[in-house]
């Protein structure tokens, strides 16, 4: 399976960066994408003021677009994260489309991104967005895929819940920033790539130092060994990763910690179910 990570830019105007979402579409079509994923709030800068201005229901205008590019290409999408307004609340929501437009997955980010570091990050993303409670696995004609937001990638809770429910593949729209991006991302996206020996993919924004938040990009490609398969850098570009659900299964098997877990002692399990 072909997975693209588009790393776009991000505009002020959400209709622009619609229309660029819908381009890289079609490009990475081209280059025999079986999926797309874009980054986490691609519509939207990474603000407040930006993600209330840009929010709207599930139907509107951004997941019409997005479900029309969707099935025009004949392709799976992950419309990386749209502000979705529902019940006066606001989601960070990653709507999965299948090859004719359906939507087959519905993911709300989990985990808020509220960090305080000293010198340097500082967000508090539950003052405008609210926490999603449910885990996503969309099955595709080549296996189950986990999607996650960004953030969540700092909980190894989720991507067991996630590994149990089948997925041998995390997709992840993102957004590090200069002060965790450089520190954190690589090793995180590796982490958990190992410790459920699994693929994951991460679809960050391109920087943008003249924008409002501090984007790191670096889209990564990590293989269920721990390796990364490929990494962009902060410019906007495309990165194709080539997954095989085989090699999961074949790490799996050579080192087979999900077998061997303590479930005697220790257990993860899913209170809510989706
Ligand atoms: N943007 C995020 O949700 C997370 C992030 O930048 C970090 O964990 O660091």
């Amino acid at each position: 399976m072909k997975i693209a990570l588009c790393q776009t830019t991000v505009h002020k105007d959400w209709h622009k960066n619609l229309r660029n979402a819908e381009r890289v579409i079609a490009d990475a079509v081209k280059s025999k994408a079986d999926m797309v994923v874009l980054p986490e709030m691609f519509i939207c800068p990474y603000n407040k003021k930006a993600i209330s201005a840009a929010a709207q229901p599930e139907g509107g205008e951004a997941w019409q677009a997005m479900s029309e590019a969707a099935a025009k290409n004949h392709v799976y999408l992950v419309a990386g994260s749209i502000p979705e307004s529902a019940d006066g609340h606001i989601y960070s929501t990653a709507y999965t489309f299948d090859r004719e437009g359906r939507q087959i997955g519905k993911y709300r980010k989990m985990h808020m991104f509220d960090i305080d570091v000293e010198g340097g990050q500082y967000y508090s993303e539950s003052s405008v967005i609210t926490a999603g409670d449910e885990v996503c696995v969309v099955e595709t004609e080549f296996g189950p895929i986990g999607v996650a937001i960004c953030y969540d990638v700092r909980f190894p809770e989720l991507f067991r819940l996630l590994a149990k429910r089948g997925a041998k593949a995390v997709v992840m729209p993102a957004s590090f920033n200069r002060t965790t991006g450089p520190a954190h991302w690589e090793l995180l996206m590796r982490a958990r790539a190992l410790d459920q020996e699994m693929y994951v993919l991460g679809c960050a924004a391109a920087g943008d130092l003249a924008g409002s938040y501090n984007g790191w990009g670096h889209s990564i490609a990590v293989d269920p060994w721990g390796s990364i398969m490929e990494e962009l850098g902060e410019g906007p570009g495309m990165l194709m990763a080539a997954v095989d659900f085989a090699k999961a299964d074949e790490v799996r098997s050579q080192i087979p910690v999900l077998q061997q877990l303590r479930t005697d002692i220790y257990e993860v399990c899913e209170k809510t179910v989706g």
